[in-house]
């Protein structure tokens, strides 16, 4: 067993991004004052239901912060040239600013076309290739939200990251890699670990940050973490119970770690925070292009 310190700090994802579309709020009313009202695009196909959950609250959190927002729900028959057609559209619209795709899209839809078709200018899911090089090489973008999501509840803490060693467990094009990203630009040491690393194990008890992105419950348990180290639940899973739960076995971990997100509660409520702070980035940029701001 573990050196057992006491119960983490937890970090409560529900209040942070209460705090931050309260943020986001502000931002707006000083937006739509000047006449631009900051507006989102949810385009939903099919009818995955924990898809139907997500989009719902996108819009609903939209509205609570003043913003503009439309859903646009088609059925998982409509094709590729469809739905490429509905993003051209959306790019072109003069009262959107952030555009998304809920993504899983049905398997005959390509969703790295579908990606691609969003104009960067509008990408507030941060998932284009021209968002994703510019974290890379540190130009201004729209970063993904939920890593981004991640970064915020560190900064919460007042944790600074510059010479601690932060692993990060998957390698998705929407969490691992750009959380990885994000790391290093504030000067972690990271590690990616991923489904054909040697010994998880032996590189996580190394870290003094860790981030569960793989989408599979009990990744990491207690024996894994050094004592005090900060974790970060990206995981969003069932249990044998049917209850939601992360990638993280939350009752051993929150023991041995200093911090640590809960699922539900944690990570998520801060996704669609975040997404609400790039849809008002998106418009305060394009309020500037117009002189307005
Ligand atoms: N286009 C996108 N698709 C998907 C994204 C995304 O960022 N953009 N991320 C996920 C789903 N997702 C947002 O879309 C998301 C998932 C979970 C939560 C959340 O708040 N979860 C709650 C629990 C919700 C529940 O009870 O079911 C929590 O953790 O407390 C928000 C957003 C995949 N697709």
């Amino acid at each position: 067993m573990p050196a057992t310190t006491h119960p983490a700090t937890i970090i409560d994802g529900n209040a942070l991004a209460a705090h931050t579309r309260a943020d986001v709020a502000r931002r707006t009313a000083l937006l739509s004052a000047r006449g631009l009202t900051p507006g989102l695009a949810v385009v939903l196909v099919g009818e995955n239901p924990a898809s139907e959950v997500y989009v719902r609250n996108k819009v609903k959190a939209c509205g609570d912060a003043g913003l503009h927002s439309v859903l646009e729900r088609y059925p998982a028959t409509m094709t590729e040239a469809e739905l490429l057609a509905r993003i051209d559209a959306l790019n072109n619209d003069k009262s959107i600013h952030g555009i998304l795709v809920q993504l899983p899209v049905p398997a005959h839809i390509d969703a790295h076309k579908v990606i691609e078709a969003i104009s960067p200018a509008k990408d507030v899911d941060g998932f284009h290739v021209s968002s994703a090089g510019a974290l890379m090489v540190g130009q201004p973008g729209f970063w993904p939200c939920t890593p981004y999501g991640c970064m915020k509840m560190l900064e919460s803490i007042g944790y600074n990251l510059r010479g601690k060693h932060a692993v990060v467990i998957g390698r998705s094009n929407i969490v691992g890699k750009p959380m990885a990203m994000m790391l290093l630009a504030q000067n972690a040491t990271v590690t990616i670990c991923h489904s054909a690393t040697a010994d998880l194990k032996a590189m996580t008890l190394q870290a003094d940050v860790i981030v569960a992105a793989v989408g599979k419950r009990n990744v990491l348990t207690a024996d894994m973490v050094k004592p005090g180290a900060i974790v970060l639940d990206v995981g969003m899973n069932r249990n044998d119970a049917g209850k939601l739960c992360g990638d993280v076995d939350y009752a051993g971990v929150s023991q041995v770690a200093g911090a640590i997100t809960p699922v539900p509660g944690g990570v998520g409520p801060m996704t669609i925070a975040m997404l609400l702070v790039n849809t008002v980035e998106a418009a305060e940029r394009e309020a500037a292009a117009q002189g307005l701001a």
